[in-house]
Order: C-alpha cells, then structure tokens, then sequence
C-alpha cells in the first residue's frame, strides 16, 4: 500500500497544528474532572488544611514544640492550654503535632524532588538513547539499587549530622531508580510507536519530541508514584525519628510515637495522635495521586458495558430496527445500531447512524470504509469496550441470538476473550512495555479461563509455537520493545484465540506491519480460522486484504453500511455509488489480480 511518507508527515503536522490550541481546553477538562471525583476532592481538602494547619502552627499553638513545663508532664486531653494533653517531657502534643507536620511535608518534597528529578531525567534520556548511554545510566542505578537503604540513612548519620533534610536528599536519591525504571519502560514503549517515528522524521528535535510525545505517557505514572515517593519519604522519615536518628530539637510523628511508646500504660493517647496523623497524611497522598492520574490521563476506554442514551430504559428499544437480510442464521448480528458521543457544549455527535451487520459462522467478513466512517467504533460496540461517554441511543447487538447491549461488565467479561476475541490494529501500543510477553500473556489467559499460573504458563508457549513463533520460550523471556511488529501481532492473536473464540474481531491486524509480514499475518489468520471454524470480523480499509481472505464484505460510509454481499460478487458488481467510488479509487488491475480463485478467497497469497 502506498501509504506515502508525505501524507504521514503531513498528518503529524496537522496534528501538532492541532494539538497547540487543544492544550488549554484538554487541561480544564482534567481540571473539571478532578473536582467531579469525590475522592480528589476530599483527600486534597484533607491535605489542604493539615498543611494549613503546619504552615500557622506558630500562630495556632499555645507553646513552642519543644516548650517543657514540668507542671504539664502528662497532662491529660482538654487540659488548659493543652487541649491535646503533654508528653512525659510536659512538652505541649498539640503544638508538636502540627509542628511536626511541617517536617512531614518538608521531607516529602524534599525526598520526592530528588527522586523525581533525577529518575524522569535519567529515564527520559536512557529510555529514549538506548545503547550506552542506557547502559551506563542503568549500571550507577543498579549501583544505589544494592545499597541497604534505611540502614545506609543511619549509618550516614554522622555525614548528615542529624539533619532530616539531608537524610531526605540521600533518601530521595535512593528512590531515583524505581522512578528511572517507571520513565524508562514508558518512553522505550512510546519510542516504538510509529507516531514518533513520524515526528523524528519530520524532524522535530529530540528535546521536543520527549517534551510532546514522551512527557504525556509519563507524566501519569510518574504523578501516581509522586504520591506514593511522599507518603514513603514521610514514612522512612518518621520511621528513623522512631529510632532515635536524628536531632531531638526537631518535632516528628517518629519522635512523637517513639515517646508515646514509653508511656503507652500512662496516657495511651500520646501514641495515637501522631499515628493517626500520620496515617491520614500518606493516605491522603495516594489517593490524590491516584485522583490526579485518572484526570490527567482522561477518561480511559473502559471495558464497560455500553451505556443507553437517557430515557431509554431495559433492553426492548431496538424492536422497530430493520432486520438485515439473511441474518437469520448470523453468530453476531449488529441491528441498526446507532452510537453518540457528547460534543464539548454536551450535544450528542452521532457516529453511527443504523449500522447492520451480520458475521455467519465460520465465515470472514470484510468491514471495509474510508478512515473515520465507524469500522472501529461499531467493532467497539460489539466488544462492549466503548468509552464511557459513548451512548448507545437504539440498536441491538446480539452474539448467537444473546443480547449484548445493556449487559453488566462481569457479563461481559464472561464473553469477551471467550465467545468474541479481538485482534488490535497497532500490536505495539497494545502490549505494556513494562512486562515480558509471557506476563502479559498469563495474565490475559488466566483472565479469560481462570486456569492456574503453571497451566497458563504452558499453553501461552503452546500458543506462541501454533503461531508461528520459532523460540516461544524465549520469546516468553522478552518485553515488547525486543520482538518485532510481526511478532507481537502473532503474540496478540495467540492470546486471542488461546480460548477457541467464536468470533474474532481484527482490527487493521495488519496495516502497522510491513507487507511480506501482512501476507504472513493473513495466512495464519486463515489457518486458525480454518483449525477452529471461528468466524473473523476484519475491519480494514485494504480491498486487497478483503479481496484475499474474505468471504463477505460490507461497505460503511458516514456511520452506517451501504452495502454488503459476496466479496467477488461487489467487486464484480458494487451497486451502492460509493462501493463502486472507493473500487474506482482504489483497485488497479496492474497489481490485483481479477481471477475466480483470488476473489473466491482461496489464494493464500496476499494482494496489495
Ligand atoms: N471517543 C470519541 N469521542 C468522539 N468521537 C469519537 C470518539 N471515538 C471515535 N470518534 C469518532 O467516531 C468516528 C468513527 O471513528 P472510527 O474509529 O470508528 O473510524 P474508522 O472507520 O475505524 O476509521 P479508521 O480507519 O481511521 O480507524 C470518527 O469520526 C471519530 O472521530
């Protein structure tokens, strides 16, 4: 396929064009949905005020944190001017307590700063360079990865001199290479991706495509482990404060427990107060990073169950669709199905307008339609892995006679990888860079068939080898950055059709691959399906591909099918203008061959 580079670079920089005035909007709506989401909302007003609460502690508190009155030792809760009581010392709880918030958070930024700064660098540069520089980067953090690290913090102390912020400094550092680790998994993904390439090509500078491409993948990662980098630098902090590390002139939760341990059988709530206190900060922090993730990365295609427009109510309103010719004896059967998705003023945008459908058993159906007129949004549906603002206002989509549409996601989850399995378009972009293919691959077996880790283990290299895969040991061993784009689409579709689906929806399955590994990929394709009489869904935009391996074919344009029929028969005969607009456009008779053999499907060459 001429897929020039032109239209590719061109493409990218639309998309850059785009993506400038986009920016500010894309920020308000992550804005918004932070404070729609309860749990941000209360776990940021819960930070907000301790660290309030931290920042006027010298203006709320009675006494100095480390003021001893020998007539306040161990004054009870609500005394005067002690409203939480004093320690053994006669020192004032109340005031050490907030004081010792300010510790807390010094620590957390301090730690988490060094860690962030020097981990997303060195991620970003390692994960970006390879070879060497990747190499040497790895080497030093392995180096600190070795180190034991609270005992290095005590052994230190006599460096440090008792001062928490530098211990925090060396902490932070300690905690660079989980961060390096995180950065360098996500950018080596998102290096793959072929939108990168494109951006090196059209020659961006390495500076801006880690800024643009690379920084919008990490910055969600690295904003959850931010949290966590916080709420674990304030626990190693307190923790050493409890072990008597440090100076005694400095308020911590640590000290503050360490004295509330002494005393435990005399006032056991001089233990309580800075645990809890403790407790609510951290877990204040992960929830809010966790808040914050989810905002920052949008709203992710769930794999919920797809949602009626408002007002619809139980399954009965797609009664008056139109029946679909010869869909009497269809395995899924798509009834004018019609989706929506909210514009940004909140009116429904339809992207489908009545599509119909129906895959027989056993058969391979070509999707086929120009880019944007619904292919993967009506493969979507029949997944049920739709985004969440999606809405489904009238259609069915019935698999073997069972309504999909309005299923629970535990029901659909009880289909999909099982009855209906799917083939994505970018292999690459659908296998986490951050786990080996056998990871990935247990985890979707064991999702699919609840079978052991053993077992699951076994058939994902008995899967691997019926794919084609020379090493499937090996290959087991390997994350996706060191297999090829043909490799991993073998490694999705093994996984899709580890549990013998009865339909198999493949989108584009080889339009990221180049073409003597296309005609490969349909050959196998063809193969399983002939093994397991599974029927195949494959949405393309390749009359060659429908032409190679389809039986049937229907053509979308604008959100809905305008025709469907026997491949040979619509490329002989299209009746619908636009069929016969896209054959015109698209075949040449110097390249696709026009014999019965070819158009009937049984070649297994590949024509492009
Ligand atoms: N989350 C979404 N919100 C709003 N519109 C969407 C969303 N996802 C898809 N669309 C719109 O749905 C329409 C159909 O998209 P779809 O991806 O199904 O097209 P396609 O035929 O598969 O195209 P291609 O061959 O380029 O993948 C497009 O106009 C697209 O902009």
């Amino acid at each position: 396929m001429a897929q020039p580079e032109g239209e590719d670079l061109l493409s990218t920089e639309a998309a850059g064009a785009e993506s400038e005035p986009t920016t500010v909007p894309a920020r308000r709506s992550s804005f918004r949905r932070l404070l729609k989401d309860p749990q941000a909302v209360i776990s940021a007003a819960v930070l907000l005020i301790i660290v309030l609460l931290g920042i006027f502690a010298p203006w709320i508190a009675e006494h100095g944190p480390n003021d001893a009155a020998l007539s306040a030792v161990n004054a009870p809760v609500g005394a005067p001017d002690y409203p939480l009581g004093a320690d053994q010392n006669g020192r004032d709880i109340f005031s050490r307590l907030l004081y010792s918030i300010n510790t807390s958070v010094v620590s957390a930024l301090i730690g988490a700063a060094v860690a962030i700064s020097i981990g997303l660098t060195c991620g970003l540069i390692g994960g970006y360079f390879g070879g060497r520089i990747r190499g040497g980067i790895e080497w030093v953090f392995n180096l600190i990865m070795t180190l034991p690290g609270i005992l290095l913090l005590i052994v230190l102390m006599p460096l440090t001199k008792g001062d928490f912020r530098v211990t925090m400094l060396i902490y932070g550092v300690l905690l660079a290479p989980g961060i390096y680790r995180l950065v360098r998994n996500v950018t080596v993904g998102v290096r793959n991706e072929l939108y990168v390439d494109a951006a090196r090509v059209s020659g961006l500078s390495t500076l801006r495509i880690l800024g643009r491409h690379v920084m919008p993948v990490v910055q969600g990662p690295v904003i959850i482990s931010t949290a966590f980098l916080m709420g674990s630098a304030i626990g190693v902090q307190s923790g050493l404060a409890f072990l008597g590390v440090g100076s005694t002139e400095v308020p911590s939760f640590g000290a503050m427990i360490a004295y509330g341990f002494t005393n435990l059988y005399v006032d056991s709530l001089q233990f309580v107060w800075p645990a809890l206190m403790l407790g609510v900060m951290t877990a204040s922090f992960v929830l809010f990073g966790n808040s914050l993730r989810d905002a920052l990365e949008g709203a992710r295609p769930k794999a919920s169950s797809v949602s009626k427009s408002a007002g619809s109510k139980g399954p009965a309103r797609h009664e008056q669709a139109p029946k679909n010719p010869g869909d009497a004896d269809a395995l899924l059967s798509i009834e004018n199905l019609h989706l929506t998705y909210p514009d940004p003023s909140g009116t429904p945008k339809p992207v489908l307008n009545g599509v119909s459908l129906a895959v027989r058993p056993g058969e391979t159906m070509g999707l086929v339609g120009e880019s944007g007129s619904g292919k993967t949004q009506t493969a979507f549906a029949a997944l049920g892995v739709l985004p969440g603002e999606a809405s489904i206002p009238e259609g069915s989509i019935k698999l073997d006679g069972r309504e999909l549409i309005g299923l629970s996601e535990r029901q659909l989850r009880g289909i999909r990888g099982r009855d209906i399995a799917y083939v994505p378009q970018e292999p690459m972009s659908n296998l986490d860079p951050s786990f080996t293919i056998g990871a990935q691959m247990v985890e979707s077996l064991r999702a699919a068939s609840s079978v052991s880790r053993s077992a699951a283990r076994k058939r994902a290299i008995e899967l691997l080898g019926h794919v084609g895969i020379a090493d499937p040991e090996r290959t087991m061993r390997l994350y996706p950055h060191q297999i090829s784009g043909g490799m991993a689409q073998r490694v999705l579709i093994a996984t899709a059709v580890a549990c013998r689906p009865r339909v198999l929806i493949a989108d584009e399955p080889t339009t990221a691959l180049d073409v003597t590994i296309q005609a490969e990929i349909l050959d196998l394709l063809r193969d399983l399906q002939a093994e397991m009489g599974m029927a195949i869904l494959l949405v393309t935009h390749n009359f060659g591909v429908v032409a190679d391996i389809c039986e049937r074919m229907a053509v979308m344009q604008d959100g809905r099918v305008v025709e469907t029929g026997d491949v040979a028969e619509v490329f002989r005969n299209p009746q619908h203008p636009y069929t016969q607009k896209l054959l015109a456009s698209i075949l040449d008779e110097s390249v696709v061959r026009d014999d019965d053999r070819v158009l009937a499907g049984e070649s297994s060459e590949g024509i492009n």
